[in-house]
This record gives C-alpha cells, sequence and structure tokens, in this order.
C-alpha cells in the first residue's frame, strides 16, 4: 500500500475548499502504487484522485505531466483530467507535499493479463504516442543511462545481499548498455511506466491509461520494449511469445514500426529490465520507516533481463520482420 503522507481532515478541508467539487464525503488511502502517495475522494460532485508526489517527483516537472494528460485528453486518449481550482492553478501544496486533483476513471487493472490484453495496450499504447506527436513540452527522461548509474551507485554497496554477485552483474549490464544503446531512433512522449496496474479494462475493453508521473521524452520504441516485459512474461519470469504477437501487432497496427526501431528491440528489452531492476533495488534496500508500502521484487526484473541477454534477434520473440 502506497501511503507515504498522512493527511488529516482539516488540512483536506482547507485544501478541498480551494476547488469547486463541494465538500469531502469520503476519503480514502489507496492500497496500490508505489510511487507517490493517491487518496480516492468523494465529494458532494463526484470522485476525484488526490495525489500527493513523493521523492521521485521533482516538482519543477509536474507541469509537463500536468500538461501531457490535458493534451492526451483533449486529444481522446482516455487518462485522468487534472482538476483546476477556482483560481485556475492545478498544483497545490498538502501535508508539505506538491499535491493535485485529477479526475477519476472508472475500470479496474487486470492482474493476469491474457492475449487479447497485451493487443489492447500495444494498441492504446501506439495512440498515445501519435496523439502526443504535437505536444509541445520536452523532459528528457531522467531514467535513462545517466539515471541508471545513478542508481546503480546507489544499490551497489548492498546489492549482493539481495544476490551474490549482483553488483557486478550490474557493473557489466551498464557498461553493455553504454556501448549498444541505440540513439538514433524515432523519439517522441512516452508513458515509460505502462504496467498493467496502470492501464484500465472495463466491460473486456481498454478503458483509460494512468500514471504520467515517469513521462518523458525518449525513444517510442522503448516504451514498446517496457510493455514488452511488463506484458508479455508469465509469474515464472517465461517469456509468452503469443502476449508479444499481440501486443506487436497492436501496436503496428496503429503505428508502424521501422526496421532499425525492431532490430534494437532486444536492447532496448535489455535496457528496460535494467531500469526497472534498479529502481526496484533501491527500493527495496530503502523501504521508508512507518510507510505503508510493499516493495516490489527486484529479481523478477533480473530474471527478465537475463533472458533478453540470449536473445539474438526479434525472430526470437515470435515477431515478423
Ligand atoms: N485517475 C484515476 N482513476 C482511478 N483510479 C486511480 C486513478 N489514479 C490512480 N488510481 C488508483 O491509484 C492506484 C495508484 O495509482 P498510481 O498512479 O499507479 O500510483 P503511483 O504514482 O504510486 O504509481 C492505481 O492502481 C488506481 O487504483
Ligand atoms: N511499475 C514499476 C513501479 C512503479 O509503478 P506503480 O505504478 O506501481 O507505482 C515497477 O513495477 O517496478
Amino acid at each position: 500500500m502506497a501511503v507515504y503522507t498522512e493527511i488529516n481532515d482539516e488540512e483536506l478541508a482547507h485544501f478541498v475548499a480551494q476547488y469547486d467539487i463541494g465538500a469531502v464525503l469520503a476519503c480514502k488511502g489507496i492500497a496500490e502504487g508505489v510511487e507517490n502517495t493517491n487518496y480516492l475522494l468523494r465529494t458532494e460532485k463526484g470522485a476525484y484522485i488526490l495525489t500527493l508526489y513523493e521523492k521521485r517527483v521533482k516538482r519543477e516537472d509536474l507541469p509537463f505531466f500536468i500538461e501531457l494528460m490535458k493534451h492526451l485528453s483533449a486529444r481522446g486518449v482516455t487518462c485522468p483530467t487534472p482538476i483546476r481550482r477556482r483560481d485556475g492553478e492545478v498544483l497545490g501544496q498538502l501535508a508539505g507535499r506538491p499535491a493535485a486533483m485529477v479526475s477519476f476513471l472508472e475500470g479496474i487493472w487486470i492482474k493476469r493479463p491474457g492475449v487479447e490484453h497485451c493487443g489492447a495496450v500495444g494498441r492504446a499504447l501506439a495512440a498515445m504516442h501519435n496523439a502526443a506527436l504535437d505536444f509541445p513540452m520536452r523532459r528528457p527522461n531522467a531514467l535513462s543511462l545517466a539515471g541508471w548509474q545513478a542508481l546503480a551507485a546507489q544499490a551497489e554497496p548492498r546489492a549482493d545481499s539481495v544476490l551474490p554477485g549482483l553488483a557486478a552483474a550490474i557493473a557489466g549490464e551498464l557498461a553493455f548498455h553504454e556501448a549498444h544503446w541505440p540513439r538514433d531512433l524515432p523519439a517522441g512522449v512516452i508513458h515509460a511506466d505502462l504496467f498493467p496496474d496502470n492501464v484500465f479494462f472495463l466491460r473486456g475493453r481498454l478503458s483509460g491509461l494512468i500514471d504520467f508521473y515517469f513521462a518523458c521524452t525518449d525513444l517510442l520504441a522503448y516504451d514498446v520494449a517496457i510493455c514488452l516485459n511488463a506484458w508479455c512474461f508469465e509469474t515464472d519470469h517465461a517469456y509468452n511469445a503469443t502476449k508479444g504477437r499481440a501486443l506487436l501487432a497492436g501496436y503496428r497496427a496503429v503505428r508502424p514500426l521501422s526496421a532499425p526501431e525492431l532490430e534494437a528491440l532486444p536492447v532496448l528489452a535489455r535496457g528496460s529490465a535494467l531500469r526497472f531492476m534498479l529502481t526496484r533495488l533501491v527500493d527495496w534496500l530503502n523501504v521508508p520507516a512507518g510507510a505503508l508500502v510493499k516493495p516490489k521484487d527486484p529479481l523478477e526484473y533480473w530474471k527478465k533481463l537475463r533472458f533478453h541477454q540470449h536473445v539474438a534477434s526479434v525472430a526470437e520473440y515470435g515477431f515478423e520482420p
């Protein structure tokens, strides 16, 4: 459960009074997510999500996330819409944290995605990439190579307590990516965290995308690789080629992937596995005292990374050239 910051009734009432959403009827901490504190708020005018931004979100990045959600909503991508206060501002301060209110999306996330869910997420990802093509703001990916190095340095002294030899293996991966990371592929706005818990389905159809707080400007194919890792492996960590094919086919039905993008997928997927392994590892080693959060298993992503290390060409993912 991710509630890092508790709020009291008085400060909540004061915060909500700045909006035109009526009085608070109920407010519950949300038992999901690991990055920010989220509350489900019911007021006289409806349901809202109140987010308090925690350690990984920099205040100066918030306008990018807020404007992106507005831009995507305006172009038909179903995602949270930021709620304006009466003074026109979207960002505020609550319990010492930057905070904002967004619209509540109906739907549930799928714990065990099937082939059809993978196809749907591929289509939605490509539609999001297309919808953001004319988004004017830029945010370099803080969790690309330089960011991985900083995370690795943070984890290094205690990494071997999680898996003997892990610190040296991470150093080897960083050196590999320094040498092989593609630099000339099409770039744009990527979601960068489109895991199953950030995609809602309703009555069998994809109903919305949430959690744009890692969104940034980076290689579009890197977002595909992130989804491949998050959606197309089974609980025993085995890659499912049928799901991988469905995800790719869904994506390519909306936005074609060039031959260089396709060829880069093994490296991009390996790098994506390293990126999520590293954030999980740092979190695993540093659970804040008293926080209601269940850290995610870094070794799940280490196993995915090991799989990609042995992939020589995309044919091994089951993809058509
Ligand atoms: N706009 C929204 N509509 C409905 N539920 C939401 C919305 N935003 C977040 N949630 C709920 O809060 C949970 C955590 O949100 P998320 O953005 O993933 O948190 P984090 O920033 O910690 O990753 C989600 O799994 C979902 O249950
Ligand atoms: N998806 C990341 C963790 C951050 O995502 P959240 O949406 O669960 O807060 C991971 O699985 O490591």
